[in-house]
């Protein structure tokens, strides 16, 4: 025999469980014949290819209470454990499932009310037991073992002569307290109960003997007059449906159901924003069961979140994340399908091939996509929910793959507007567009708040066109990809000419352009290259500057494009200064322009830094920026 530590996440686990308050400690059931049926799904899908392994015949899963000794055994004929498996699993914690109970255990204050939402797996036996032996018999190793312990600090492995492969876990049961009965997890009705209600879909037969009540089968019983004699008689019975939640029929299941199916299993700890079931019949057949997340997991804008649907054939499990089941853009919806054309010993390599499964995989690219659009149409709110959490991953699709998607995606993306404040979709902004307007404006920034602020806006709300606010950085490389929206080209107010202007307006600036020519040219040569223009305004209206880009690089996407790694610092918005002509400063600059040259190009080093300032740009040189002003304000005070 030999004794072996628990690992110290392993530790933690155990001792929670041991001393949980937890009040829902009957689901240790659904962890162990959820892991039985793993393991018999390892068993098949391995017997398809592996000569080594005989053909099964009769998997099962049994449920064996011992009322004198106090235990409950689950026993299945599956994969079972090799002794380094026995080591690895039952003395570490490997599995997605647990480690994400760590995690939210470790963030949450109220930590025995999510227990029960993830699989917590084999651990979760110590919240009823005090004792826990597993036998096993891994077909790959000629003998079997026995694991033992009693949730403390260590575990110990002995050898076992056992002839058939499987694993018989048992548990030997705490004492009753105040607060618990353990010795209803005896009763047959419990175990029933616990059955139907946690694994009643699990693939394979769970059985346990059961006594009933038959009528005696005499030659008596010919005689009607006489009352039927009973007799009480042992059988194994099988205590669970076997039908998949997804096979089962609409009327059958509930909301409920979905939701409890969900978090357990895909380790969620709220209920799914939305369902999505759908069964296809004809040409290709199968099942899906989708469900959108309500909130991006904590690792979903990382490189180690994974896409995919689990995968069936036939109810039974092939793989867990099947990613060519899910384009990227949809990568948030967890699920699985089920289908009967696919065959089951399928490899990775075939599954990138498989026909069936790419026609799967687009008819649910549409399915999602119109489950999307029917939510925003009847629960708005609901869809601004969704988009709020996975609005940028539908963005990102709008560009990826150079725009292949943007059609299917177009309808589906939303912006803040500065006409109505909420979220609006692009049809809608079409819609409201004036009769006259050309264009669909945006304007890029950090908030709503600061683009509000754009000196560049005034013209547009002055002229009542209304614009969208561009708040992630994806959105203007989305943008160059979708190009316009019902041939209506986008436009950013911060770029190039508005061409707003009346003629008459138009006049006026071209007038004005004339006259202060020199002035212009001036500033922009004591400016040097930090702008390559600097022009008469006719979009400001109440601020002095604003500086805007020319058509092509915008600030924002310059902004973005130093962000990332490897930026070689190439691409760069081209600066246009604006200077407003109706402005008081500009009429003080004239003067100066005309009595003291010299003092202009200071005041024109402080406007571009304001400009700079009110775009979100850092200065160049802050201290030169303050010393001026400094200068200035001396100057004007005295
Ligand atoms: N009845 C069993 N037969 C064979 N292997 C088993 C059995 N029960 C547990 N194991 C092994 O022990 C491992 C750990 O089990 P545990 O229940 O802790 O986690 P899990 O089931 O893998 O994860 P999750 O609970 O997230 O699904 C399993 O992955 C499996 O390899």
């Amino acid at each position: 025999m030999s004794k072996h530590e628990f690992k110290t996440e392993s530790k933690q686990l155990l001792n929670l469980m041991i001393n949980s308050i937890y009040t829902h400690k009957e689901i240790f059931l659904r962890e162990l014949i959820s892991n039985s049926s793993d393991a018999i799904d390892k068993y098949n899908y391995l017997s398809l290819t592996d000569d080594r392994l005989k053909t099964e015949e009769n998997y099962e899963i049994e449920i064996i209470p011992n009322k004198d000794a106090k235990t409950i055994t689950i026993k299945d004929n599956g994969i079972g454990m090799t002794k380094e498996e026995l080591m690895e699993n039952l003395g570490t914690i490997a599995k997605s499932g647990s480690k994400a109970f760590i995690e939210k255990l470790k963030e949450s204050k109220d930590n025995v009310d999510i227990i029960g939402q993830f699989g917590v797996g084999f651990y979760s036996a110590f919240m009823v037991a005090d004792k826990v032996v597993v036998k096993t018999k891994s077909p790959y190793e000629d003998t079997g073992y026995v694991w033992e312990s009693t949730g403390e600090s260590d575990f110990t492995i002995e050898d076992l002569s056992k002839n058939e492969h499987g694993t018989e876990i048992t548990l030997h049961l705490r004492e009753n307290d105040d607060d618990e009965s353990y010795d209803t997890y005896l009763e047959e009705y419990k175990i029933k109960e616990l059955v139907k209600k946690y694994s009643d879909y699990v693939r394979y037969p769970i059985t346990m003997e059961v006594t009933k009540e038959v009528p005696k089968n005499d030659d008596a019983s010919e005689d009607t007059d006489k009352e039927p004699e009973y007799e009480t008689v042992i059988e194994q019975e099988t205590l669970n449906s076997m039908v998949p939640i997804w096979k089962k029929k609409k009327s059958e299941v509930s909301d409920e159901d979905f939701n409890e199916f969900y978090k357990y299993q895909f380790h969620d700890y709220e209920n799914p924003l939305t369902v999505i079931n759908k069964k296809v019949e004809g040409m290709l057949n199968y099942n899906a069961l989708l469900f959108i997340p309500k909130r991006v997991p904590q690792d979903f804008y990382t490189d180690q979140f994974e896409k995919g649907l689990q995968l069936y054939s036939k109810g039974v499990f092939i793989m867990d994340k099947c990613k060519e089941l899910i384009p990227d853009h949809f990568r948030f919806v967890k699920g699985l399908v089920d289908s009967p054309d696919l065959t089951l010993n399928i490899s990775r390599e075939m599954l990138q091939h498989s026909r069936q499964l790419k026609k799967i995989a687009s008819n649910l690219e549409k399915k999602i996509k119109s489950e999307l659009e029917k939510m925003l149409r009847n629960d708005r709110e609901s869809y601004i929910e969704l988009f709020e959490q996975f609005g940028v991953n539908i963005k990102y699709g709008l560009y990826d793959q150079f725009g292949a998607k943007k059609d299917l995606l177009k309808d589906l993306v939303m912006y803040i507007s500065s006409e109505t404040k909420e979220y609006t979709t692009l049809k809608e902004y079409v819609e409201r567009m004036k009769d006259n307007q050309e264009f669909i404006y945006y304007a890029s920034g950090s908030s709503k708040e600061q683009i509000d602020r754009l000196p560049q806006m005034e013209l547009l709300k002055e002229k009542g066109y209304e614009v969208l606010y561009f708040k992630d950085d994806v959105d203007e490389f989305a943008i160059n990809f979708l190009t316009e929206y019902d041939e209506k080209k986008f436009k950013n107010i911060s770029q190039g000419d508005l061409n707003l202007e009346s003629e008459e307006e138009k006049k006026e600036i071209e007038e004005k352009e004339k006259e202060y020519k020199d002035m212009m040219s001036y500033i922009k040569d004591s400016l040097k290259d930090k702008v390559s223009e600097v022009k008469i305004s006719s979009r400001l209206k109440e601020s002095a500057v604003c500086l805007v880009s020319k058509d092509g690089v915008s600030f924002e996407m310059e902004r973005i494009l130093k962000s990332m790694p490897n930026n070689n610092g190439m691409m760069k918005a081209e600066r246009v200064l604006e200077l407003n002509p109706n402005h008081n400063l500009f009429k003080a600059l004239e003067n100066l322009y005309n009595n003291n040259k010299e003092e202009v190009k200071d005041y024109a080093d402080l406007l571009y830094d304001q400009a700079l300032l009110v775009e979100g740009f850092e200065l160049e040189d802050p201290v030169k920026f303050a010393n001026k002003m400094s200068n200035l304000m001396v100057k004007s005070i005295k």
